[in-house]
């Protein structure tokens, strides 16, 4: 099917997970190619929606949020919150970025799983499944952890290993255990809608295989990746398999239809069907319809994602929009492989991680070295790592010693020479002339790759239009002819310009940025792709701005600090301080801890870690000056029991007699908690 019969194209990119910060593992992997895409399309004037937003259900929130004794709602609110801002900041240009938490997700889910089930595309089937009676809750997915059948790794989830990524069902597990209280789990009955899908295997086998359609040809399935497709075949092959769309959860979109109640649909039911609700609210604040970009055959539907949600786009998601009628299957789901770091896989738990917004706060102006170094290593099609040293040379060698070398030589020299004002071109040498012929095969080049997502060719492609112009003028010498022929400079000059304006404009969906600051010096209108291979872009006796230097060196002290970052981290997550010497029990009885309630707290003066504490010993009242003024309120510590050391020789801290300790525990992190008993006791309680 040819590019052209497609009016419009919508381009969506997985839906983040709102329960932690984004790091250039997502980056990598799903956001800058979606983003290189969609900006290239917006050069060439199509008709692109470019949806995002947060995945703001499931289990991983609700267990995030019981942890850290916060509800599920404060959760999404924060890391919405972040990587909403972490986008914009870094420059990935969203037409929307939403929540599944909107009232129109909800009404949309539901509308979905009402209609599926309408149609009779479920059966309800009753089932044993693992409940924790100390919790009184199902335990679904990651609400149960046990040892992998497959690769021994003792904390898999209920839906799959992240140790060898083989996908689980809860009963797969050995050993479970309950997440939540780490019970052992009993089985108990309960009823869910399962989508059979067996029932699709035979028409999404013609569709993904042949990339047939009801008889038709759908897609060319020679365009898509061949690791999408092996995925693919392998699910198939192995015979699909009915699949619960619900869950006995309370956080997520409440199951419509009678017998629901109290159960939620599967969040990889209600996240990609985010991608419709989603649209729907950029349409109507744009006064668009967004049937137009659903449900019309001439719109081109393309999901970016990483490669563990390859299953659900191109099995799952399609089957969904099938059965439901009138919506468009995906073109294409260009998935990407995983971005390692320095030798590891990236971990949000382990915090092993570049966050995206650290790299904001701690690299200004640098987004586009950012995104240059991240394509240069995309994991197209296998794994690949990012390390700070590599990061660090291409900076160095690429777009220091290339790009902003030449763009600077030909911006400079024209404002030396010719104060700015763009001189004509003389008669071209033969040099002059495959040069410029050279240059003009780029864009088509260019854009061929990027329709076929291959993002790292395309700036490989940009990078050597930087070269061409690079040894153009390092070939032609313009300084050292322009006192004795000063005809031929301004023709060297004159094509030097056209190589830059033509750079600016075929970087633009790379390096917006920088195509943004070479559009700005040398006073360009606009960046349309129409005006690329051109070799009059800039027109003689065009006045350019003044250079400005575009990338910097990246100096090792700054990258032996990075790495450094990361070597606290190992030795952050690497096991608990060593034990003690041994201790005598008579020693150990000579101390005197008891419960104690805190009944008075406030600030010391001048002092940013001490709270000044009054404490009932059950023994006396007494003060106390405790070093965690950074990590309590005095307002949120009132009446807590917590255990005191009272037999400490009292001590003199910021001019206070302190009397006794009150014991904390210390997490790796450094966070501090109470230790406190966990039903009330009576004041002076001892602790043994
Ligand atoms: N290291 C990585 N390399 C490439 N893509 C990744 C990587 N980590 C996540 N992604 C992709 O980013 C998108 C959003 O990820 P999501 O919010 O679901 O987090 P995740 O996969 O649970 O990551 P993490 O476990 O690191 O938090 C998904 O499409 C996912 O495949
Ligand atoms: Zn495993």
């Amino acid at each position: 099917m040819s590019d052209n019969k497609y009016k419009r194209h919508t381009v969506t990119a997985a839906l983040p997970y709102a329960n932690g910060p984004l790091h250039i593992g997502h980056i990598a992997g799903c956001y800058l190619p979606a983003d290189i895409y969609v900006r290239s399309l917006r050069q060439r004037g199509k008709d692109v929606a470019f949806i995002c937003g947060s995945d703001e259900h499931g289990a991983a929130i609700t267990i995030k949020a019981q942890k850290e004794g916060v509800t599920p709602k404060d959760i999404i609110d924060k890391y919405h919150g972040i990587n909403k801002e972490a986008f914009e900041r870094f420059g990935i240009a969203f037409d929307i970025y939403d929540r599944t938490s909107s009232q129109t997700h909800c009404e949309t889910a539901q509308e979905f799983f009402t209609t599926l089930n309408d149609k009779g595309y479920f059966t309800i089937q009753e089932s044993e499944q693992y409940y924790d009676e100390k919790a009184n809750q199902f335990l679904a997915d990651r609400y149960i952890v046990g040892t992998c059948p497959k690769c021994g790794n003792d904390s898999a989830y209920g839906d799959q290993c992240e140790k060898c990524g083989t996908s689980l069902s809860p009963t797969d597990l050995i050993e479970p255990k309950s997440s939540i209280t780490g019970e052992k789990p009993v089985l108990k009955k309960t009823k869910h809608w399962y989508l059979p899908m067996n029932d699709h295997e035979e028409w999404i086998k013609e569709w993904i295989v042949d990339g047939k359609l009801e008889g038709e040809q759908h897609h060319d399935p020679k365009e898509w990746k061949t690791h999408v497709l092996g995925q693919c075949k392998s699910w198939i092959d192995q015979g699909l398999q009915p699949r619960a769309m619900t869950r006995d959860l309370d956080w997520g979109v409440p199951v419509p239809v009678e017998g629901g109640e109290g159960k939620v649909l599967y969040v990889w039911l209600d996240a990609p069907i985010g991608y419709i609700s989603a649209t729907k609210d950029w349409a109507a604040a744009n006064g668009k319809d967004w049937k137009d970009y659903w449900q019309k055959e001439d719109t081109k539907l393309v999901h970016f994602i990483g490669k563990d949600n390859i299953v659900f786009h191109c099995i799952i998601f399609p089957i969904i929009l099938k059965a439901h009628g009138n919506y468009v299957l995906p073109n294409n789901v260009p998935a990407n492989e995983f971005l390692n770091l320095e030798g590891a896989k990236l971990s949000t738990s382990r915090n092993w991680a570049v966050w995206l917004h650290e790299y904001l706060d701690e690299f200004p102006g640098k987004e586009d070295v950012l995104r240059y170094v991240l394509t240069s290593i995309a994991p197209e099609n296998k794994d690949s790592e990012f390390t700070w040293k590599g990061f660090q040379e291409r900076n160095n060698n690429e777009l220091v010693a290339t790009l902003g070398n030449f763009v600077n030589r030909a911006l400079v020299l024209t404002n030396k020479y010719y104060d700015g004002t763009v001189p004509a071109r003389g008669e071209l040498s033969d040099y002059d002339k495959e040069v410029l012929e050279a240059m003009s095969t780029f864009p088509a080049k260019i854009e061929k790759l990027i329709e076929s997502y291959s993002f790292k060719e395309a700036q490989i492609e940009m990078m050597n239009l930087a070269r061409l112009g690079n040894k153009y003028l390092a070939d032609t010498e313009p300084w050292k002819l322009v006192k004795t022929d000063p005809a031929r400079v301004e023709t060297i000059m004159n094509i030097a310009i056209q190589i830059t304006a033509n750079l600016a404009v075929v970087m633009y969906p790379l390096l917006p940025n920088t195509a943004e600051k070479i559009q700005q010096m040398l006073k360009m209108d606009v960046l349309d792709w129409g005006l690329s291979g051109d070799a009059d872009l800039i027109k003689t006796g065009h006045t350019i701005g003044k250079a400005e230097l575009l990338f910097e060196k990246i100096e090792d002290a700054v990258i032996d600090a990075q790495i450094e970052k990361l070597e606290q981290t190992k030795l952050s997550q690497q096991a608990v301080e060593p034990q003690k010497d041994e201790t005598s029990f008579d020693d150990f009885m000579k101390m005197d801890i008891r419960i104690g309630t805190i009944l008075a707290a406030e600030k010391v003066k001048k002092a940013k870690k001490l709270l000044q504490l009054t404490v009932d010993t059950g023994i006396d009242k007494r003060t106390i000056v405790s070093g965690i003024a950074e990590h309590f309120s005095p307002e949120e510590i009132i009446g807590k029991q917590v255990s005191v050391l009272v037999n400490l020789a009292p001590r003199k801290i910021r001019g206070i007699e302190s009397e006794g300790m009150i014991l904390m525990a210390e997490d790796k992190d450094g966070s501090l908690s109470f230790i406190s008993p966990t039903k009330q006791v009576t004041e002076g309680s001892t602790v043994r």
